[in-house]
């Protein structure tokens, strides 16, 4: 990897907090954010003097603002503000800075002054052996692209003055960065990489609020860096990440997953993509009312297949959905009166070089008590403390069902209908969001499904698709929006070892579920009613809606509303599905998907969450 650096901007704390999390995190260097600076008790002499202690070089001092394009008198004002900060600059021993094109002050624009300004700020920043890079923001006045800049500092031919490629500004302006092959490596003297959100808003507020970092927003941020390498750039390559969650997050933490973001862009731009999971091998459940939980999922067809040999826990199976439970009451789940999908076991091709990859990464390992005559399934704590366990991928049972019970294997079946999970919804605090994008993306190679927005009656709940592209996992990331924060405070979760109790008890307050892909949701919602199931029920003014929307048979459209049964259809096909009553604050959906129909039931997750907050109060 290149030398990395981050800009101060992107850590909460003070300037001393935000250069201490640097190092920690092992950034070779940093960006000083002016701001930051401004704000900090520590004199330029003891910034310096602190980067020297942590090993970190201060690589950019920024930003400078509105220099160019302005009349003449107003230039001169600029310069003398300009020089001040070579002084600093000069105190802090950095010697390079980073010039915004002018957003406000410039009016009356014509390129050749803009241009013999910056050979002069050039010549006045030679008099101190500084650098300048000159930056196009998306929302400059006038100058808005990397080509306009990349014109302007060819035009004014300065050794000193080059430019800085930021991935925001470029790429939320659409930017073709193949451009960047007309551009001598040189001449970049910095690179910003961010990524964001794909949304549809004004840039300025999209840059300075909703910036992420490297594989958890939407850019296509591996083809920048091949174009950017291709040019022979050898710098930095720097993260500047304006976030209003990153902000007010701990910054060790925040900072760890921005080196952790440049190693996954690393490995992806030199075509390094990690092994896809092939299947799901289980999800594990834990309730405070395991009988609760036994009794949903018998209801549903699971078959019981007995106690694990040595621990409290059940597997109840269905088709190759496999589901383990807590056999006793757990405190700390009792306590928050919730449930919890403690954990969940992908199948990979190569577990032992999956979990090696996750160590590569930094991410916590997950560990369980094993006997040595049972099987050991290497695991990875997920950012919002979900352990992720790695088993080898497989068609037949997989070798650990053996150690439960007693039965013969296959004796017990379960429901026909059930084939297997669908998906694993897991609901994300929202200050770990990103850094699930990243988790699912970097180790497990999946893809982000364009996110979309849920209301609830406490709020919007946004809601993004990790998924393999053949489908054969799928995980929807739901962001839990203040409303349903159960007063979490962004406290650093442990950075390594356990999922401890409190951790449990917090993430039981979230509602969760696991969905099971059947051949059949309406045969299976029949005979889970015979068995006494409560179904979450569905209001009737879905139905007079699904009626309205499409033109469906009248005694089928009767069929679905008899068992609560919801129902969707697109280009690609059909979808049935239904959701059982909730238990703590896990629920289970049973889902049919007819033809190529790839998505979740658009329209009903508003209702679900409405009907299930409806019996939360009851
Ligand atoms: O939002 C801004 O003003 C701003 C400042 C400096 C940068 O490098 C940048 O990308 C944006
Ligand atoms: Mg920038």
């Amino acid at each position: 990897m290149q030398k990395t650096s981050i800009a101060t901007v992107c850590l909460a704390g003070t300037l001393e907090e935000k250069m201490r999390a640097a190092a920690e995190a092992g950034f070779h260097g940093i960006e000083v954010f002016e701001p930051d600076l401004v704000a900090s008790p520590l004199s330029p002499e003891q910034v310096r003097d602190l980067a020297e202690e942590l090993g970190l070089t201060l690589d950019l001092y920024q930003p400078f603002r509105d220099l160019e394009g302005v009349p003449e008198e107003q230039f001169q004002q600029n310069l003398r503000r300009l020089e001040a900060k070579f002084q600093l600059m000069q105190r802090l021993g950095v010697d390079l800075i980073l010039l915004c094109s002018n957003v406000g002050t410039a009016t009356n624009w014509e390129d050749p002054v803009a241009v013999e300004q910056l050979r002069r700020a050039a010549d006045l920043a030679a008099e101190y052996d500084v650098r300048i890079a000159y930056e196009a923001l998306a929302w400059g006045r006038f100058v808005n692209t990397y080509e306009h800049s990349w014109s302007l500092v060819q035009q004014a031919d300065r050794p000193n003055l080059g430019l800085c490629l930021d991935s925001f500004h470029i790429l939320s302006r659409r930017g073709d960065v193949t451009g960047f092959r007309d551009i001598p490596g040189e001449k970049v003297f910095f690179v910003q990489m961010a990524d964001a959100p794909l949304l549809l808003m004004d840039v300025l507020s999209w840059s300075r609020h909703h910036r992420n970092f490297p594989g958890e927003g939407g850019f296509d941020l591996v083809t920048f860096m091949r174009e950017l390498y291709a040019t022979g750039y050898t710098g930095p390559v720097s993260l500047e990440v304006f976030s209003d969650v990153y902000r007010q997050t701990e910054s060790v933490r925040t900072a760890r997953e921005a080196m952790r973001s440049l190693q996954w862009l690393d490995d992806a731009q030199s075509g390094d993509v990690p092994a896809r999971p092939t299947g799901w091998d289980f999800a594990e459940v834990r309730a405070a009312e395991p009988a609760d939980l036994v009794e949903v999922l018998t209801q549903l067809g699971f078959a019981d297949r007995g106690r694990h040999r040595t621990k409290d826990v059940h597997l109840f199976a269905a088709g190759d959905a496999r589901v383990v439970t807590n056999d006793r009451a757990e405190a700390p789940l009792e306590h928050a009166g919730g449930s919890v999908i403690a954990s969940v076991g992908l199948q990979v091709p190569d577990p032992r070089s999956t979990a090696e990859h996750a160590r590569d990464l930094h991410f916590p390992k997950a560990w369980r008590a094993n006997r040595a005559d049972e099987m050991v399934l290497r695991g990875v704590q997920a950012p919002d403390g979900t352990e992720v366990f790695l088993a080898p991928s497989t068609a037949a049972a997989p070798q650990w069902v053996g150690e439960y019970g007693s039965r013969a294997e296959g004796e017990t079946a379960g429901d026909d209908l059930i084939l297997g999970i669908d998906h694993v919804n897991l609901a994300q605090p929202w200050q770990w969001f990103e850094e699930g994008v990243l988790f699912y993306r970097s180790l497990f190679g999946l893809e982000a499904q364009v996110s979309n927005d849920v209301a609830s009656p406490q709020g919007l709940v946004r809601s993004e698709v990790m998924r393999t592209p053949d489908g054969a996992v799928r995980i929807p990331l739901n962001l839990i929006p203040h409303g349903l924060d159960p007063g979490r405070s962004a406290e650093p979760r442990s950075l390594s070892g356990h999922v401890d109790h409190d951790e449990l008890r917090l993430k039981a307050a979230y509602p969760q579920h696991v969905a099971f892909l059947s051949s059949d949701a309406v045969e299976v919602a029949r005979r889970a009613r015979g068995r006494g199931l409560r179904m979450l029920p569905v209001p009737s003014n879905y139905y007079e809606d699904l009626a309205a929307r499409f033109n469906l048979d009248e005694g089928f459209l009767a069929e679905l509303r008899e068992n609560d049964v919801m129902y969707d259809r697109d280009e690609g096909g059909e979808f049935l599905h239904f959701y059982t009553r909730t238990v703590g604050t896990v629920f289970f959906e049973v889902v049919e998907r007819r033809g190529g129909y790839e998505g979740y039931g658009a329209g009903s997750a508003p209702v679900r969450l409405a009907a299930q907050y409806d019996l939360d109060r009851q």
